[in-house]
C-alpha cells in the first residue's frame, strides 16, 4: 500500500455543481499538485430545476430521476478537475435534496434537512478519520445563501470535525484532529469588479438577466479572506469544464454563467475562503490552504 500524500484537503457540499462553482479551481490546483482532494457531496441534487429542454423529462415531477444524472454530472465534472475521490454522505441517494428554504420537500422525512445531526456527522466523521486531511472546507453557518442542505451541510461538517477529534468510538477509526477549517466567501472588491466586467459587456452577455452581488453566496469584507487561491488560466479552464459538465444545472457562457434563474453572473478564477475560527493572517490573505503547515 503506497503512503498517503502528505496534504490533504476535504470538501463538504450539499449537492452536486456546487463544489465546481465554489472551488473548482482550487480542486484543481491541488490535484494536479499531487495533494489528495475529497469531495463528500450530501445528496444528489433531486430537486433541482433543469435547464436544458432536452432534460426536461429528469426533472422531480416528471420522471424524478434528476438524482441519479446528477450523479453522472458530477462524475465528468470530477474528471475535469483531476478529482479522483468523491463520495456521497451516507452513499448515493442516503440524503434527498431538500429543495429551497420553505418549500414543502423540506418536510420529507428522507431529506437531507430532515437527517439527525449526529446520525449524519458519524458517516462524515469515518470519512475524516480514514482520509485524516489537514483541512476541511465547507460553508459557513447559512450555507452561502440559506439553501437547508447547504446550512446542514456546514452543521454536519462541524459536528463531524468535533466528533472525528474526540476520543471516543475507537470503532468509527483512530482519532483526528482537523488543523484548519475554512468557509467558502467571496471578496466582496471581487464581486464589484466582476460585476462591473459584466456590465461592461452590455449586450453581449449571453444571459437574459443580470444577477445582483446579494445574489452572490457568502460576500464578506475584504479584511475577513484569509486564502485567495488563484487557479491562474490552467485551473480557470478546468473550472469552466467542471461547471459546464453540470448542464442541467448551470449555463456557461466564456467568463460569464447562469443557473437556472437565467441571471448572469462572473465566473471567477480565484476562490476565496475565510477561517471558521474568524481569524485572518496580519499581513493579508495568503495564496496556500495549507500556508504555515508543517506536514511531514
Ligand atoms: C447552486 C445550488 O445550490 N443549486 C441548488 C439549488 O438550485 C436553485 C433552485 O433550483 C432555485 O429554485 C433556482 O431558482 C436556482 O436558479 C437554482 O440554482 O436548489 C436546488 C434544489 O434544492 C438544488 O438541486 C441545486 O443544486
Ligand atoms: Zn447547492
Amino acid at each position: 500500500m503506497t503512503d498517503p500524500p502528505d496534504r490533504r484537503l476535504l470538501l463538504v457540499h450539499a449537492h452536486p455543481d456546487d463544489e465546481s462553482i465554489n472551488n473548482g479551481a482550487t480542486m484543481a490546483k491541488y490535484a494536479a499538485e499531487g495533494a489528495l482532494v475529497t469531495l463528500v457531496t450530501c445528496t444528489l441534487g433531486e430537486e433541482g430545476e433543469v435547464i436544458p429542454p432536452g432534460l426536461a423529462h429528469l426533472a422531480p415531477d416528471r420522471e424524478d430521476t434528476l438524482g441519479p444524472y446528477r450523479i453522472g454530472e458530477l462524475a465528468a465534472a470530477m474528471r475535469e478537475l483531476g478529482v479522483t475521490d468523491h463520495r456521497f454522505l451516507g452513499g448515493p441517494g442516503r440524503y434527498r435534496d431538500s429543495g429551497m428554504m420553505g418549500v414543502e420537500q423540506n418536510a420529507r422525512p428522507d431529506c437531507f434537512w430532515r437527517a439527525p445531526l449526529d446520525e449524519a456527522a458519524e458517516l462524515l466523521m469515518e470519512v475524516i478519520r480514514e482520509v485524516r486531511p489537514q483541512v476541511l472546507v465547507t460553508y459557513d453557518p447559512n450555507g452561502g445563501y440559506g439553501h437547508p442542505d447547504h446550512i446542514q451541510a456546514h452543521r454536519v461538517a462541524m459536528r463531524a470535525a468535533e466528533l472525528a477529534a474526540a476520543d471516543d468510538r475507537p470503532e468509527l477509526g483512530r482519532p483526528h484532529t482537523v488543523a484548519r477549517i475554512y468557509w467558502n466567501c467571496v471578496q466582496r472588491s471581487a464581486i464589484e469588479a466582476g460585476f462591473a466586467r459584466l456590465r461592461e459587456a452590455g449586450r453581449d452577455i449571453p444571459f437574459p438577466g443580470i444577477a445582483g452581488a446579494d445574489d452572490v453566496p457568502g460576500v464578506v469584507d475584504d479584511s475577513e479572506v484569509a486564502v485567495i487561491i488563484d487557479g491562474g488560466d490552467r485551473h480557470f479552464a478546468a473550472k469552466t469544464a467542471a461547471m459546464r459538465a453540470h448542464a442541467s444545472q448551470i449555463a456557461v457562457d466564456g467568463p460569464f454563467f447562469a443557473l437556472s434563474n437565467d441571471l448572469g453572473q462572473p465566473l471567477f478564477g480565484a476562490e476565496h475562503y475565510r477561517l471558521a475560527d474568524a481569524s485572518a493572517p496580519p499581513g493579508g490573505p495568503a495564496d496556500d490552504l495549507f500556508a504555515g503547515m508543517v506536514i511531514p
